[in-house]
């Protein structure tokens, strides 16, 4: 009797609990302070733009100054969103395996690659192989991976992924094997100095002799006619297929491994590219992988991943589950996002790609309001909420979710079946793109696809696991880097400028602080504005002796200080105590000043232009192998520049200005002319201008000291001295 109780008991404890963060209260309290603060200064420029008797009148560049405040002050005030409901989430997996090891669900995994040359194929079926290799049934995992490349070394690398697999899974549910993304984890035994058994010296020959198969066919240019004639796929590549024009190419593997065990479904697809058929990028690639998938596979649960992010947790899929098929809460979720974190990054994160803030406070904040953003990879999706299908409170989550299909059609029938569903035509006249699958036409279809599918009333949910599910590839060059956050921060404000405005379309369809933490990423793009003017104006009236900023000895003075300062130590204490150190943090300062200065202002320019209809959404695929002189500067933490671009001459300028105005402004005038006097009025912007001095230190090394091929180009520094040149001398005319 008690033990069918404790049982009954067992059977009804949650496949997951959250919890609430801390120093909520503590919080809010600080966060009013400033809002004091900022009222204040607004207050300030309000006051004191009218000039008393005896005073000149106050300059255009006052107004700016309140305009720029005022932004500062309205972007911080939604950012408030994100830090007041913090909410953590924790799976039981064992729970999951005691209740429903029998009867779980099939799940598809997609996975993406779109370029042989940037995606290098090796890294793409590490990336595959990670995933086939989950602790899961076999059985009811499926892979796919969409080459939008149309490579056939891709294609070659993913068959020779197959058959590596037969010996690679084996041995990894033999040993446990942590991570199972073969190169990772092998670099990882070899660098422990374990002792290396002969089964792992086996395997890992294995795998550098499929290595070097890849690598010497894509040397040659050329796939041999021995390993043409080996698999019959490689028929569909002829003379006339290239990346922007061939057929649906889809090639279907099941498989056993070396003991006779049935291995996951491994599948390739190449969808149709036709001239003058938009393929909408990444979007395009998914919407066809959820109609191919679900005519071969139909798992309910989908994971998406990026050829660069690879499984590291092999039981990720389980812990993901316990959200889906809670008996309670499941059916609510309709995805599960977990951070981008990157195995690529050094010491003190140069580029500012750990995001510590981000990854552990602010994405769990929105996730406290129901809304965890969807952000491309990492994440697991139920199947009906990518097709459209509204949340309704009938709907009973674990029914629907058991596996579905057992259908007895061969493999080459279900390929021919699959085809059709991947060409260009198929969508025409349908609401793919629109109310079904992603969203097209914007650069970040993951965000506004997340966003509609809570406004139809789904539930997200943000996990960030203590081991890391996924590892991706961070950009290891400013350039690259840039060009990345210049999509994303484009595709954001244009979804702000678009029907899918959070505060309209989510208008009564999500909580008031879900629609203000979107805005936060969605107005990255012209929070470039505020940021310019700051890092120009200040400094040029600096130079010239105006001063826009209270005396150091004015009452008016203090709010300013305040909020500069505990803004700053507040957030030097909040990246801290979420796994940060001060020099990542500095770094990560630098990143934000050099992002909202370069990226983003590009950005919000393009995003205008497309407004006027006058140029169409494109997405610019990142990087993701470098030359080993570039790499190793990365290891060495030095800033990479090595191209003469836009960007770097508007960094350059900015640099420049501001260490003409600082060292004219300053030091000139009080130190040379002893103007002391003159310190009093200008100690705030003497202090701007210092700090962009000091954040600027490896573009004035790269500009003049730097003898590697990193370092900016002598136009670049050419331009940026005759440009900031002009503008110190310009301002007084105005
Ligand atoms: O036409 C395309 C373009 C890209 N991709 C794939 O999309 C993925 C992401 O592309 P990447 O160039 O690596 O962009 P990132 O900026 O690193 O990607 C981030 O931002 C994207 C939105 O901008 C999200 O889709 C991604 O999941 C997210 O990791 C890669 O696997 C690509 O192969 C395609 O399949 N087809
Ligand atoms: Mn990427």
């Amino acid at each position: 009797m008690q033990m069918a109780r404790d049982q009954d008991v067992k059977d009804h404890e949650p496949l997951f609990v959250t919890k609430e963060g801390k120093v909520r209260v503590a919080y809010r309290v600080f966060s009013a302070t400033i809002m004091v603060g900022i009222c204040l200064i607004w207050l300030y420029r309000i006051v004191q733009y009218f000039p008393r008797d005896g005073e000149e009148g106050r300059s255009w560049a006052w107004i700016g100054m309140f305009m720029a405040e005022l932004w500062f002050g309205f972007y911080w005030i939604i950012s408030q969103s994100v830090h007041w409901n913090v909410l953590y989430s924790f799976p039981f997996k064992d729970r999951l395996s005691q209740r429903y090891e029998h009867k779980l669900p099939s799940v598809d995994i997609f996975v993406c690659t779109a370029d042989p040359v940037i995606e290098p194929p090796t890294m793409v079926i590490n990336t595959i192989l990670s995933a086939i290799s989950y602790n899961y049934p076999p059985e009811k995992l499926s892979v796919y991976l969409s080459d939008d490349g149309g490579s056939e070394f891709t294609f070659y690398a993913l068959f020779e992924a197959s058959d590596f697999s037969k010996y690679w899974i084996p041995f990894c549910k033999k040993f446990n094997v942590e991570p199972r993304n073969p190169e990772a984890y092998f670099a990882h035994v070899i660098n422990d100095n374990a002792d290396l058994s002969q089964e792992l010296l086996d395997i890992k020959k294995k795998y550098e002799d499929m290595k070097n198969r890849i690598e010497s066919a894509i040397t040659k240019g050329r796939i041999s006619k021995e390993i043409r004639d080996k698999y019959k796929g490689f028929s569909e590549w002829n003379v006339e297929v290239t990346k922007q024009n061939h057929q649906s190419i889809v090639q279907d593997r099941n498989a056993v491994d070396k003991e006779g065990c049935q291995l996951p479904t491994l599948v390739y697809i190449a969808r149709e590219k036709r001239p003058g058929w938009p393929h909408n990028f990444k979007a395009g690639a998914i919407n066809a992988l959820i109609r191919v998938s679900s005519e071969i596979s139909n798992g309910s649960i989908i994971l998406k991943l990026d050829c660069d992010m690879y499984s590291n947790n092999a039981d990720a899929i389980r812990e993901a589950l316990c959200f889906f098929m809670d008996e309670k809460r499941g059916h609510e979720f309709a995805f599960v996002q977990h951070p981008h974190w990157f195995y690529n990054i050094t010491k003190n994160d140069l580029y500012s790609y750990y995001n510590h803030v981000i990854h552990k406070l602010e994405l769990a904040g929105i996730c406290g309001y129901d809304a965890a953003l969807y952000s491309g990879t990492g994440c697991f999706h139920r199947r009906e909420s990518l097709s459209g299908g509204k949340y309704s409170k009938d709907y009973i989550g674990n029914k629907d979710i058991e596996n579905k299909k057992n259908d007895q059609r061969s493999v080459h029938e279900l390929e021919e079946a699959s085809k059709v569903l991947a060409n260009c035509s198929y969508e025409k006249n349908t609401q793919w793109g629109k109310e079904m699958g992603l969203v097209y036409g914007c650069a970040v279809e993951d965000i506004v696809t997340g966003l509609t599918i809570q406004c139809r009333g789904w539930k997200s949910m943000y996990y960030n696991p203590e081991r890391k599910a996924f590892l991706g590839v961070a950009p290891t060059t400013l350039d690259i880097a840039l060009v990345q956050i210049k999509r994303w921060s484009e595709g954001m404000f244009q979804i702000f400028l678009s029907k899918y405005c959070p505060f309209i379309y989510g208008y009564g369809k999500m909580k008031l602080g879900a629609q203000m933490s979107y805005c936060v990423f969605l107005l990255w793009a012209p929070m470039s504005l505020p940021t310019l003017y700051y890092v120009i104006v200040p400094p040029l009236c600096l130079l010239h002796g105006i001063s826009l900023f209270p005396k150091a000895s004015s009452l008016w003075f203090i709010p300013f200080a305040y909020v500069f300062i505990a803004k700053n130590v507040y957030s030097l204490f909040e990246a801290l105590s979420c796994g940060s150190t001060p020099k990542i943090w500095w770094n990560s300062q630098r990143m934000l000043i050099i992002k909202r200065t370069t990226a983003f202002f590009f950005a919000f320019i393009d995003v205008i232009i497309k407004q006027l209809g006058l140029s169409q959404t494109t997405f610019a695929i990142t990087t993701k192998v470098v030359t080993e002189d570039v790499s190793k500067r990365y290891e060495q933490e030095i800033m990479e520049f090595g191209s003469s671009s836009v960007m770097f001459t508007i960094l350059g300028t900015l640099a420049m200005l501001n260490l003409f105005c600082f060292v004219g402004g300053a030091t000139l005038k009080m130190v040379v002319l002893r103007e002391f006097g003159a310190l009093e009025n200008l100690i705030s912007q003497v202090f701007l201008c210092g700090m962009m001095v000091l954040i600027n230190l490896p573009v004035y090394e790269a500009l003049f000291f730097r003898k590697d091929n990193g370092y900016l180009p002598f136009s670049v520094m050419f331009k940026s001295i005759v440009l900031a040149s002009m503008a110190c001398l310009i301002i007084p005319m105005i």
